[in-house]
């Protein structure tokens, strides 16, 4: 496979599963993380890296090693290897989605900026979405009669703060998720809901369906639901971890067991809340997104702007859906007929949010 964000949660989560059923690593592609890639080069023996940049270059061992967004490109074009795992994050992830697709590779995504972005623009045909809602919702889908969609939410690391504190939080507060060990960026995500919203979005394009909502249950067992039109519902159960996802999404099929199973008498009891817009203000926004996915790439990249200010200590934690529902207001007319116009709305909205 090539791995792409190979030192990251998914990544390294990947490299678990690879571990596991011996497969084989032919490219790894990293950002800045060079201790942990050089111990993943060593275990796994790629036949080729690539990093963020030039001047770590020399710090990687290994002999054939590049750098930058172009030499991702090239390396996907250049392999052999059938299978592209794509666990980079945001929307650098969009143009090695689209060269594996147009490379004819399988594409296992857990990227899922690819799709809030440019669903439209997105071929199908060989990908399989790495989220846990949407491993579930696959894995429930039966041949009945779909009346709904429902996944989970865990309500992030503010689900039970006091609401007026919330402006004031700490950058450490914020990533401290209460169930998914997760990357900075879709932890903050979780944190504002935002990652639901993307996740509503990340189902309508791979099940085709409109009638889609999210709860919270807060110790993230439960991922996905279906409502059937006969009026029964089935759940997908599964301890917090990404490693079954992955499993079937670069495996296909999967009878080993990957996860303990959920031990319900331990687990004694569940707790299912409604999304509140009070706490989670880019709520308000749930209709008017789903009923018009070309808002996506507008979303995504006033988030992206947002979350990376935060980050940066630039904002406070409310600032970040403040900003993402301003630039929605703004920009809720685009109407992109093309890749390429993706390219050029994402550039004009990080402008509009100064990035
Ligand atoms: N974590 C999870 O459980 C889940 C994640 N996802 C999605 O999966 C994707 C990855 O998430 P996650 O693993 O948490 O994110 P992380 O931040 O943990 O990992 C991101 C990876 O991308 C690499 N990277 C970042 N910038 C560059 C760059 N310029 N060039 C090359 N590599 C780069 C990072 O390298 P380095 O660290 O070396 O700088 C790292 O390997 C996201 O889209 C997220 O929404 C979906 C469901 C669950
Ligand atoms: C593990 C996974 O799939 C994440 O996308 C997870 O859903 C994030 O947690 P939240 O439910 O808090 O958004
Ligand atoms: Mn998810």
């Amino acid at each position: 496979m090539i791995l792409l964000g190979s030192t990251g949660s998914i990544g390294v989560n990947t490299l678990n599963i690879a571990r596991k059923f011996n497969l084989k690593v032919e490219v790894l592609v990293a950002g800045r993380n060079i201790e942990l890639l050089n111990q993943q080069i060593k275990e796994f023996k790629p036949k080729k890296v690539v990093i963020d940049r030039e001047q770590d270059v020399s710090l990687v061992n290994h002999n054939n090693v590049s750098f930058g967004e172009t030499a991702i490109l090239q390396a996907i074009e250049q392999s052999k290897t059938s299978t592209v795992v794509n666990a980079l994050v945001g929307f650098l992830g969009l143009k090695p989605t689209l060269k594996a697709i147009e490379c004819g590779k399988n594409i296992a995504l857990a990227n899922k900026e690819s799709l809030v972005v440019a669903g439209k623009f997105i071929d199908q045909t060989k990908l399989k979405p790495i989220d846990s809602e949407h491993f579930g919702l696959w894995y429930l889908l039966q041949n009945k009669k779909i009346d709904s969609m429902l996944i989970t939410a865990s309500g992030g690391s503010f689900r039970d703060y006091p609401l007026e504190k919330l402006q004031n939080v700490s950058i450490k507060e914020a990533l401290a998720h209460p169930n998914w060990s997760m990357g900075n960026k879709i932890t903050i995500d979780s944190a504002t809901m935002t990652n639901k919203m993307f996740e509503l979005m990340e189902a309508a394009w791979l099940f085709d369906i409109r009638k889609l909502d999210a709860i919270i249950e807060t110790k993230s067992l439960i991922h996905a639901f279906i409502n059937f039109t006969d009026g029964s519902t089935t759940a997908h159960i599964a301890n917090a971890s990404m490693q079954l996802p992955i499993a079937y999404a670069i495996l296909g099929a999967c009878d080993e067991q990957i996860l303990k199973p959920v031990d319900l008498v331990e687990v004694a009891n569940l707790e299912f809340k409604k999304i509140e817009t009070s706490r989670y203000p880019i709520w308000e926004i749930k209709d008017e997104i789903l009923n018009n996915l070309d808002l996506g790439v507008v979303l995504n990249a006033a988030n992206e702007v947002a979350v990376a200010k935060f980050l940066n200590s630039e904002i406070g934690f409310l600032d970040v859906s403040k900003i993402t529902l301003n630039a929605i207001n703004k920009f809720n007319n685009v109407k992109p007929t093309s890749i390429e116009e993706i390219f050029e709305i994402d550039k004009e909205v990080r402008n509009y949010c100064g990035a």
